[in-house]
């Protein structure tokens, strides 16, 4: 029985940088944790341990701290440079990928900031003579305290969840989609395309999670052209009315349990057709 080698890459996971650009006293600040995956022909360093044909991980590493000095820019165009110097860089390396996260920022003064909930961006970038770019977010977390209802499923002898016509609607969205081209205005289609997401759930009446998903996935394909397809996934954050009655009391929708495990998970890919 041969053993052989199968898929590999190899990178610097999660480097942190942060960015502060200067003009006088107010300063803006970029906060990033950029991940680094390089693939080719590499089968020697597995098999004989010689490293000729390796770009360290420390390499990798010092160029993301580098390519940060002159400016980031939109993630994705950072991430573009990037995954195209490690493909040029050595014979052996050919293929790149990139992967960034950026944290939000909010400004209380000229230097002074704040960490925001709204929501990390995503870019992850993949070059092999060929640039595939995606956008992305995570941890947009969202809720709905009516207009969403869960009714019409099958009951069957393990169905206990009563019908809903009003409930709390919640989730913390997890979208990436993938853009058709390179050519793209990537902070106004992240900005479209993050605003059509929360213009969707906050304008859909829903009954389903599933019909909200797809109410956000189509609104993000309609204002943003340069997006293929988009990939969400939510959980369904589930708010309980808790029983009041033990204690005398009413709850008309005033008091939830929010549960945290297990939860629904639901997902899907929106897409044009071709
Ligand atoms: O929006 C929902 N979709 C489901 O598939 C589901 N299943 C469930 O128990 N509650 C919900 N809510």
């Amino acid at each position: 029985m041969a053993i052989v080698l199968g898929e590999n890459q190899y990178g610097k996971a999660e480097n942190r940088l942060v960015r502060v650009e200067r003009d006088g006293d107010e300063h803006w600040l970029v906060d990033l944790n950029v991940s680094t995956a390089l693939a080719g022909d590499l089968a020697d360093t597995h098999l004989t341990g010689a490293n000729d044909k390796v770009l360290a991980t420390d390499t990798q590493k010092n160029t993301v701290l580098a390519f940060a000095r002159d400016g980031i820019g939109q993630i994705e165009a950072y991430g573009l440079r990037l995954a195209k110097h490690f493909v040029g860089q050595l014979p052996s390396i050919h293929r790149a990928q990139v992967e960034i996260e950026q944290y939000p920022w909010t400004r209380l003064g000229p230097h002074s900031f704040s960490r925001s909930g709204e929501g990390t961006r995503l870019a992850k970038v993949t070059y092999d003579g060929e640039a595939t770019v995606e956008g992305g977010i995570k941890d947009l977390t969202v809720l709905n305290t009516t207009d969403s209802e869960f009714w019409g499923y099958p009951r069957d002898e393990y169905t206990t969840l009563p019908e809903t016509k009003d409930r709390i609607l919640a989730t913390a969205v997890d979208a990436r989609w993938l853009f058709s081209s390179t050519g793209v205005d990537w902070g106004k289609a992240y900005d479209t395309a993050r605003a059509s997401l929360l213009e969707a759930f906050t304008n859909t009446y829903s009954y389903s999670l599933q019909q909200t998903l797809y109410a956000m996935g189509t609104r993000v394909l309609e204002t943003v052209p340069e997006i293929a397809e988009i990939r969400l996934s939510l959980p369904n954050k589930h708010h309980y009315l808790t029983d009041l009655s033990p204690f005398g009391l009413d709850n008309p929708g005033v008091v939830f349990h929010v549960g945290d495990r297990p939860y629904g998970l639901i997902e899907a890919t929106v897409r044009r057709e071709p």
